[in-house]
């Protein structure tokens, strides 16, 4: 089968102007201007089969948004190939964007003055989408994104919920094969959130359509997307399925204990009999990661409280941070 997406040795770097001190350097910096390369993507290759839903995953600044400017044509790659529904998406631009749809968490696609309904009604016009269709998909929509209230209101009155479901249906009115989404649930509240990952998924289930997702949020992956690339520093360190990722890191959330008199044995001897091994990670610092549904927080709370005398203790969820860590510490990386 030949694939939807396919990402050969893609490279993308920026040039960005250097900056010298002080008040001479600024003057320097415009008569004379030296640049620096930032290398936001190297050397990324992978394949997206018809019908999947890829999480695309990484740390800040790790290159996850230029990739996906550079799929969906915004962008033109420094080097290696892309091809995207057997088109060159930068070059073909024109032609490729009918097949796709795009969303951005961060900014909006629609007319800011205008009424959401009228965005939609242009966009019926610009992809030729007969009235009976356009009104199946618009209730469609509806149904989980409860657009009712808000078709009347300019996007630049909407909420950030009701401007990302807003933008949801825009870019998936003409039933794209393939969807970008780059940061979707980014500062959204919980209901908003999960309306967003059910709607998201019954598209991919009902529809078939392939979907690459961006985000910071785990519980967006295990919601929506059946498999996961993470890159890190520009380069692909993970590619498999979202339980395979589960199965080999990301155990779950963390806790951190501050104990100047604790130990590292006591901890492990304390919680041994549910399989943990803590790490040091600062001086008096302890940590560790465990999958909260096979083990009970109150439970690791009140052993190690019981082995360490402690003057602080944190609990976090599992963040990507933590999924990038345990990736380099299970397989070393060069
Ligand atoms: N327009 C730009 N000009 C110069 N450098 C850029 C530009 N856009 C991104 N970068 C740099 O490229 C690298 C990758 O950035 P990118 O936005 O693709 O990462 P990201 O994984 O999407 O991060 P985040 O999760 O913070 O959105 C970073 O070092 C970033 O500072």
């Amino acid at each position: 089968m030949t694939p939807i997406i396919r990402v050969d040795h893609l490279h993308r770097t920026y040039r960005v102007p250097k900056k010298r001190p002080g008040l001479g350097g600024a003057f320097r910096d415009l008569l004379h201007p030296e640049y620096r390369d930032v290398h936001a993507v190297q050397d990324v290759t992978f394949d997206i089969q018809s019908g999947e839903s890829v999480a695309y995953l990484g740390p800040n600044g790790a290159g996850k948004s230029t990739t996906v400017k550079m799929l969906a044509g915004i962008l033109k790659p420094s080097g290696g190939q892309l091809s995207v529904l057997g088109y060159d998406p930068h070059r073909q631009r024109q032609a490729y964007v009918k097949h796709i749809g795009v969303v951005f968490g961060q900014r909006t696609t629609l007319w800011v003055d205008l009424a959401v309904i009228e965005s939609l009604r242009l966009l019926q016009r610009v992809y030729a989408i007969p009235e009976p269709v356009f009104q199946e998909r618009l209730s469609m929509f509806d149904e989980v994104l409860e657009l009712g209230k808000l078709l009347a209101t300019p996007a630049r009155k909407l909420s950030l919920g009701q401007r990302v479901r807003a933008d949801l249906a825009a870019a998936l009115l003409h039933d794209p094969r393939v969807v970008f989404l780059d940061e979707p649930t980014i500062g959204l509240d919980v209901s908003v959130k999960a309306r967003i990952r059910i709607f998201l998924r019954r598209i991919h289930q009902e529809l078939g359509t392939t979907l690459l997702l961006t985000t910071h949020d785990l519980g967006d992956v295990e919601a929506i997307s059946d498999r996961v690339l993470v890159i890190d520093i520009g380069q692909l360190i993970f590619d498999g399925t979202t339980r395979q990722l589960r199965e080999n890191c990301g155990r779950g959330d963390r806790i951190t204990i501050v104990s100047p008199e604790g130990s590292l044995a006591a901890l492990n001897a304390a919680t041994t009999e549910l399989g943990l091994s803590w790490t040091e990670d600062g001086p008096g610092r302890y940590g560790t990661v465990y999958d909260a549904r096979r083990v009970r927080t109150p439970d690791l709370v009140s052993r190690a409280l019981s082995a360490v005398p402690a003057e602080d203790l944190t609990l976090r969820e599992a963040s990507i941070e933590d999924v990038v860590r345990e990736l380099y510490e299970r397989s070393p990386h060069d």
